[in-house]
């Protein structure tokens, strides 16, 4: 295996000269944990090999939010330790796109999910699956990433041709910087059309909603040697292939495949924004309840209540809203949970800094002003 074939370029080489004069390697992220990293190298046979790795004082230090730490696709310069010392991130090269999103909740940090990522795919359906307005959010996370956008509609064998061809034409309104294809997993052109893009070097991440086919998708991609268990029950990863699973993975026909929670966790996320984007009439009635908490029964001064009563609001659609802040408040739930997951992340850098004694003496001098 080549540099090359896991993603690397010229721009990077150009861009690593300085990190190989100090007789650093690069390597690609393809794992975070709380406490270190991997990443895969090239060895001087040329044999793909995985490192574990601690993050240099340095690179913590120069990054000035969470979103510019080294995160899975991002290319570092490592300097090897030994037995007795571990191998060190002394850099990270930047980046030529990053799949990022706000964080759930109500912080406003940006959530770095896959870096250097050369295309999403977003797999949907011609039917239940088909709705514009989530696809508007899927295309505006691509086009802030700097990935290409690519929309499998998949499933053409259970609908008629017409409208198979109808949500296309939609959707190529909507972005027509994306490529749409029509595609059965079932039949094999998905496949076809995933390959078509997965060239040596080029990294892909699939998303989109349940059950629209991923796993089938990509478990004919990694054909036996692997299979993605796309079940995720709960934040911490259950039900995942295995957590220490590598996020990066090189796929024997060319190409690599992001995966990780956060990549599935977007689905989640514009749910969200669309159930709640979907009710905007009713929830600008809510504002103006007298209480911000009303529960739109018996409180006082309830607008929602007199929009009833009024004939402004329909009795079955405020059924429905109440109905749907039960779903957000589950969506939430879940994603609090995985916000815990994410602190308990950020916390890593006060052990890793206690980790490795050199890199304390390291970041010690930089406190105190005397790098370089
Ligand atoms: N008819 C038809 N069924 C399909 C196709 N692709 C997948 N399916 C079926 O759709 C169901 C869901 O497919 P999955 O691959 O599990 O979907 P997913 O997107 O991974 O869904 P999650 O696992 O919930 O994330 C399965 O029963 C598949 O066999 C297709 O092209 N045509
Ligand atoms: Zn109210």
């Amino acid at each position: 295996m080549t540099l090359a074939e896991l993603g690397w370029s010229e721009d990077f080489e150009r861009e690593f000269a300085p990190h190989r004069a100090r007789g650093w390697v690069p390597g690609r992220l393809i794992r975070e944990t709380p406490i270190n990293y991997s990443a895969f190298i090239i060895d001087d046979e040329g044999e793909l090999e995985e490192l574990d790795l601690v993050l240099g004082g340095k690179v913590w230090h120069d990054a000035t939010n969470d979103a510019e730490l080294p995160a899975v696709g991002d290319w570092v310069a490592i300097e090897y330790g030994n037995e007795d010392v571990d191998h060190v991130i002394r850099a990270r090269l930047s980046r030529r796109s990053c799949f990022s999103r706000k964080m759930p909740g109500k912080t406003t940090e940006e959530q770095v999910i896959g870096t250097n990522v050369d295309v999403v795919t977003v797999v949907t359906d011609p039917g239940p699956d088909h709705n514009p307005r989530r696809m508007e959010r899927y295309f505006t996370l691509i086009g802030r990433s700097g990935a290409k956008p690519v929309v499998l509609i998949n499933k053409s064998d259970a609908f008629p041709k017409e409208q198979c061809e109808e949500a296309a034409s939609d959707l190529r309104e909507l972005c027509p910087e994306a490529d749409i294809h029509i595609t059965s997993a079932l039949k094999g052109d998905g496949l076809k059309v995933l390959e078509s893009y997965l060239k040596p070097g080029i990294t892909m991440c699939i998303v989109g909603s349940s059950g629209v086919g991923k796993s089938t998708l990509v478990n004919q991609l990694y054909g036996d040697d692997w299979q993605w268990v796309s079940e995720v029950n709960d934040v911490t990863g259950k039900g995942r292939h295995t957590t220490t699973t590598r996020e990066l993975v090189p796929l024997s026909g060319g190409g690599m495949l992001i995966d990780n929670p956060g990549m599935r966790e977007i689905q989640m996320w514009t749910d969200e924004k669309t159930l709640r984007d979907s009710f905007s009439d009713v929830e600008q009635i809510a504002s103006q309840c007298k209480f911000h908490d009303c529960k739109h029964g018996t409180d006082k001064g309830c607008a929602i209540r007199a929009a009833v009563e009024s004939g402004e609001l329909d009795v079955e659609r405020l059924e429905s809203f109440l109905k749907l802040d039960d779903e957000i408040e589950e969506l939430k739930r879940r994603a609090k949970k995985r916000q815990m997951t994410t602190e308990r992340r950020a916390k890593r850098n006060t052990r890793i800094k206690a980790r490795n004694l050199n890199d304390r003496i390291e970041w010690e001098r930089e406190q105190r002003g005397e790098w370089r």
